[in-house]
């Protein structure tokens, strides 16, 4: 009976996962590129050597990143042409995402704001949202068109498809009317902390450093963290796909840097931010960034974190010098900000302060490599290079960018399916439990933490950064620590005694009734129950059958409902964005 049980469950939940996060590769996981081992074969004299010395070499011999390698190409009116002939293809091919991706590198393409070819590339969006039934996004793209030189000439046919989303809206044919389950935060929040629910801490504890633990008691469905990252990084390949700030996807509708065909944001207001905190050291060097960062973010992060901090210092480098030098790595704690009036500058203080284990594995020796490497890079940025003149203000950059890329591969939580990174304050500090009790739900630079089993007073608030008792054997987990995650799993699940402990135990628990979960896989099948009523139902059912924990029949039902908790969290993230596109065009 229960092998069958097992199967029906299997069988279901393969039913109903589409996008789980299979997040067992983490922090660490990119590939070492040619460079990298070209360096290393090179350098044998120099393993461990002081980054200054990897700067020196890199410097002298290479790698050598400059236009010859990875040219940052001008606005070019007859290329945006070029490439947007080939989305006119795809989209008559009905490859609607695609055809998005080279329109948009066609807009970048555009020779600066008054080019007829950013018009049409909107335009040419307009009429692939149309398509989508997003008619929302198409009016916006109809107004960036107008707004952006689209020729008179082709102006009827513009009108006419913006009438036409008018009417579709009118009718009831908006994607955005039916407004779908929102995981807001359903607990007490902590008034210093208005995106955490009361009642949460940070401790240390031996072994694991820095710790989230509960004050209070929280039960299934308790939604406790809604945080925001404070710094995020995509990957190069998503340059046209992404915000180059906030990293979200905005329906793959994003304006272009005016100035380079390598970023773009999904707004005004992350263009300017964009600008601001990070792209104005790295615009005219972008390819060459991406050249070196390959498909990974991680790596970009490091230099991101320092140019964030130098903006929040004033672009005062005496003072960011100053700073840094006296609190170097001295303990950092971000549930002792005042969130209600927040500073970023303070935020950024704890995140530069925060302690954390040596790494001497070859993740040292990459992070060396790389930070010199970028350096070489930004250094040749006429901005960067003019911020930087002394030797101690250039040992200051080329040391921080190194700090900041081996903190980054501490507190990054684990990579998402897209390979985005993002660095969050609070949720940083949860470690890791190969038997979760909650479930970290991300898109797109927004995290929250939803309770998955009862936490008690003292417990520690635990996610999962990918290796799962429930889906994963001991040697598949342990494989994950020692090759991806570097530190050796203290969780209940890996202490090999209390296992066996409880593996006897669940043996004895009664098994979930067949029947209901049949009851239960109807309900979810059916299109006319709304996503309130199954999520309310699932956590009913998981709370119902508590009892059976840690049965396998049961963790099963508990990775359906982290998968639903997503899911859920990824449309409510969709219906947002339809009602801010709505209301630019209202
Ligand atoms: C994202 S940080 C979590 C916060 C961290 N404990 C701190 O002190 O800032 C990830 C690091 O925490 C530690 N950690 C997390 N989960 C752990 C676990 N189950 N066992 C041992 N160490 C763990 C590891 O050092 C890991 O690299």
């Amino acid at each position: 009976m229960e092998m069958i049980a097992d199967m029906v469950l299997a069988c279901y939940v393969a039913a109903h996962i589409e996008a789980v996060v299979e997040a067992v590769t983490v922090a660490h996981s990119e590939p070492i590129d040619q460079y990298a081992w070209e360096f290393f074969r090179r350098t044998k004299h120099m393993r461990f050597a002081d980054v200054a010395d990897y700067r020196s070499y890199v410097i002298k011999h290479g790698p050598f990143v400059n236009d010859s390698v990875a040219p940052d190409p001008a606005k070019n009116d007859r290329k945006a042409a070029e490439v947007r002939q080939v989305g006119n293809r795809l989209y008559l091919e009905k490859q609607y995402i695609a055809a998005l991706v080279k329109y948009n590198e066609s807009i970048c393409w555009a020779d600066g704001p008054d080019s007829e070819q950013l018009g049409i590339g909107y335009a040419n969006r307009s009429a692939v949202f149309y398509d989508l039934g997003e008619y929302e996004y198409s009016l916006v793209n109809i107004d960036l068109a107008k707004k952006h030189n689209y020729p008179q000439r082709l102006m009827p046919k513009l009108l006419s498809r913006e009438a036409n989303c008018k009417d579709k809206i009118a009718g009831g044919h908006s994607r955005r009317a039916k407004p779908c389950h929102k995981l807001d935060i359903n607990v007490e929040t902590d008034a210093k902390r208005p995106f955490c629910a009361a009642g949460i801490a940070q401790k240390v504890i031996p072994g694991y450093g820095r710790s989230m633990v509960a004050e209070r008691s929280f039960n299934i469905g308790d939604v406790i963290l809604s945080e925001k990252a404070m710094l995020s990084a995509i990957p190069p390949e998503l340059k046209f796909k992404n915000c180059n700030y906030c990293s979200a996807e905005n329906f793959n509708s994003l304006i272009p840097c005016p100035k380079c065909v390598s970023v773009m944001y999904c707004d005004q207001e992350c263009l300017e931010k964009g600008f601001q905190y990070i792209h104005r050291f790295e615009c005219g060097i972008c390819e060459k960034l991406n050249h070196v960062t390959q498909g990974t973010s991680r790596l970009n992060m490091g230099p991101r974190a320092f140019f964030y901090g130098f903006n929040l210092f004033g672009d005062n480098l005496n003072a960011m010098m100053s700073f840094c030098k006296r609190n170097g790595r001295t303990g950092g704690d971000p549930f002792t900000i005042d969130y209600s009036n927040r500073d970023p500058l303070e935020e950024f203080k704890i995140f530069h302060k925060i302690q954390f284990p040596a790494d001497d594995s070859e993740y040292e020796e990459l992070n060396q490599f790389y930070a010199a490497v970028l350096y070489s890079i930004y250094i040749k940025h006429p901005l960067v290079r003019s911020m930087f003149r002394t030797k101690t203000q250039k040992d200051f950059f080329l040391r921080s960018i190194l700090d900041y890329t081996r903190i980054m591969g501490f507190l990054l939580l684990g990579v998402n399916e897209l390979n985005t990174s993002h660095l969050y304050s609070l949720a940083s500090v949860c470690n890791h439990s190969c038997d979760p009790n909650t479930a970290f739900v991300e898109h797109f630079g927004v995290l929250k933490l939803i309770v998955i089993r009862p936490i008690s007073i003292d417990d520690q608030i635990v996610v999962s950064y990918g290796p799962l008792v429930w889906k994963h054997s001991a040697a598949e987990r342990q494989s994950s620590f020692d090759d991806t995650l570097k530190f050796d799993c203290l969780c209940d699940a890996c202490d090999v005694g209390k296992m066996q402990r409880m593996k006897a135990a669940a043996s004895k628990l009664p098994a979930v009734p067949l029947h209901h979960i049949f009851s239960l896989m109807k309900i979810f099948e059916d299109s006319a129950v709304s996503d309130t009523k199954k999520m309310t139902m699932l956590q009913q059912f998981i709370k119902r059958y508590a009892y059976a924990y840690p049965r396998k029949d049961y963790s099963l039902l508990l990775d359906t409902y982290r998968d639903f908790l997503l899911r859920t969290f990824v449309k409510e993230v969709l219906d947002r964005l339809r009602a801010t596109a709505a209301e630019q065009v209202a």
